[in-house]
């Protein structure tokens, strides 16, 4: 598979080269040359698969020959060895759990098989690779946890100070020696905007060999659509006569890109719902044809307070630019705070149910959508355990800790202050 960067289409690389570039030329996201097309004959047969090979059979036409066919079958084996349960909420809604890795939130899926394609490259690669990436809570500690300790690769996670929940910051500040955090003060989009800039600065890449581990690398974002797939194939299970409406809570919007690229493959789905917080760049957008990303606000459902989300030139490049095609398929909304904590809980009350914020943003979206009796899914992105301030305070309840949360917050945090400013992160580069 090649890829072109959307922004200067005739910059043409395969897998390798996209994933060890992260971001093409003028800040250009790279972008498939042709989507798998599968048969209803080859949906039968993907459905049938244990869910490492089924894995392998989407990721496989997309890595191409960069990767031999044995090590891709490890690498994705390893990306999916825990759960994906597709749980019942009530009669009709259903959460697809999508938490169960270990930084207990999506991103680990991603960030997991990103770790492992960039460590097999660096096989031949006598220079250390620096990672980039921004995070608004989810994304930094799923990344310093895939790359612990890989060889040959540097880490460096830009978090806005003060705006994740105490289990998110220690994730991804008490790492391993080959991980560092920089505290910015500024919101999610400052810390994207600061790495997208660095990708372009001469200085710094001839001082370091950069890429990226946000989901604008194709190795980041492209395995998040075994999700749904993963969520079809328990679909089927419930011999349901229509196809599932699936509601995706988004910030950048690159889990619900990856969903409609395996729509448009042929994985059946109804209709696409991208639930946004106040931060509603996207559904203003759809709304009035005019893009304006407003300043950032912070939420309750933190890691989607992002206002200029890199995927959405993705989802436009699925629909040919096509905004009328795009809508046909997919809504996007916007809930408020007040909505998200009603929501919580009234699903905790009714139906024993504990929805972190996150999911609980794409809950309120699709009972707004659903009509009472219609059927429909929402992504769980993150565990309840990682919103514990948010949650307790308005359930009254205590959350119970994992093992794995108690041996973190014994942790204490390590990370250096960043003002928002792109000279400022140039410099601590150059240093490196
Ligand atoms: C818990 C959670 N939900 C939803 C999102 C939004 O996902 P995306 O950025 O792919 O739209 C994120 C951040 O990525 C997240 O961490
Ligand atoms: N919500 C994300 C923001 C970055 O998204 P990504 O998928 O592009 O890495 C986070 O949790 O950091």
């Amino acid at each position: 598979m090649k890829y072109y960067n959307i922004n200067k289409p005739e910059e043409i690389v395969d897998f390798k080269t996209a994933c060890i570039k992260g971001q093409g030329a003028e800040k250009g996201l790279f972008f498939p040359e042709s989507i798998p097309a599968y048969s209803s004959q080859d949906l039968e047969e993907l459905l049938a698969l244990p869910k490492e090979e089924l894995a392998f059979k989407i990721m496989k036409p997309y890595v191409g020959s960069s990767i031999p066919d044995e090590v891709l079958r490890q690498i994705v084996s390893e990306t999916v060895n825990f759960d994906f349960p597709l749980e019942a909420i009530n009669t009709n809604r259903y959460i697809l759990e999508l938490f169960h890795g270990p930084t207990l939130a999506f991103k680990d899926v991603g960030a997991r098989f990103m770790s492992r394609c960039l460590g097999y490259f660096n096989k031949e690669n006598t220079r250390d690779t620096t990672v980039l990436v921004a995070t608004s809570g989810d994304t930094g500690g799923a990344v310093a946890n895939g790359f612990e300790n890989v060889t040959g690769v540097k880490v460096v996670i830009l978090y806005p100070s003060g705006k994740v929940s105490n289990v998110q910051e220690l994730q991804l500040t008490t790492c391993a020696s080959n991980i560092t955090a920089l505290e910015v003060n500024g919101d999610f989009d400052d810390c994207q905007a600061l790495v997208k800039q660095a990708f372009g600065d001469k200085d710094i890449n001839g001082h370091l060999q950069l890429t990226s581990a946000n989901s604008i690398n194709v190795a980041r974002w492209l395995p998040q659509q075994l999700y749904y797939w993963f969520a079809y194939q328990a679909w089927s299970r419930l011999n349901k006569s229509e196809a599932p409406v699936i509601c995706v809570p988004s910030g950048n919007f690159g889990n619900i890109c990856a969903g409609i690229l395996a729509h448009i493959s042929g994985m059946p789905v109804k209709h696409f719902i991208a639930a946004c917080n106040s931060n509603d760049t996207i559904p203003r957008f759809l709304e009035s044809g005019s893009y304006i990303a407003n300043k950032t606000v912070a939420t309750i459902s933190n890691a989607m307070d992002v206002s200029a989300p890199s995927n959405f030139v993705r989802i436009l490049e699925l629909y040919h630019q096509k905004v009328m095609h795009l809508k046909d398929m997919m809504t996007s909304v916007s809930v408020s705070d007040d909505r998200t904590k009603t929501t919580i809980k009234q699903v905790y009350e009714n139906d024993r149910y504990l929805l972190d914020p996150h999911a609980a943003v794409a809950y309120t979206a699709l009972n707004d959508y659903l009509k009472a009796d219609d059927w429909g899914i929402i992504l769980g992105t993150a565990h309840p355990v990682k919103f514990p301030e948010t949650i307790e305070a308005l359930l009254g309840i205590e959350i119970e800790w994992s093992e794995n949360i108690k041996v973190l917050r014994e942790r204490s945090k390590q990370s250096t202050f960043l003002a928002p400013d792109f000279e400022a992160f140039k410099s601590y580069l150059l240093k490196r």
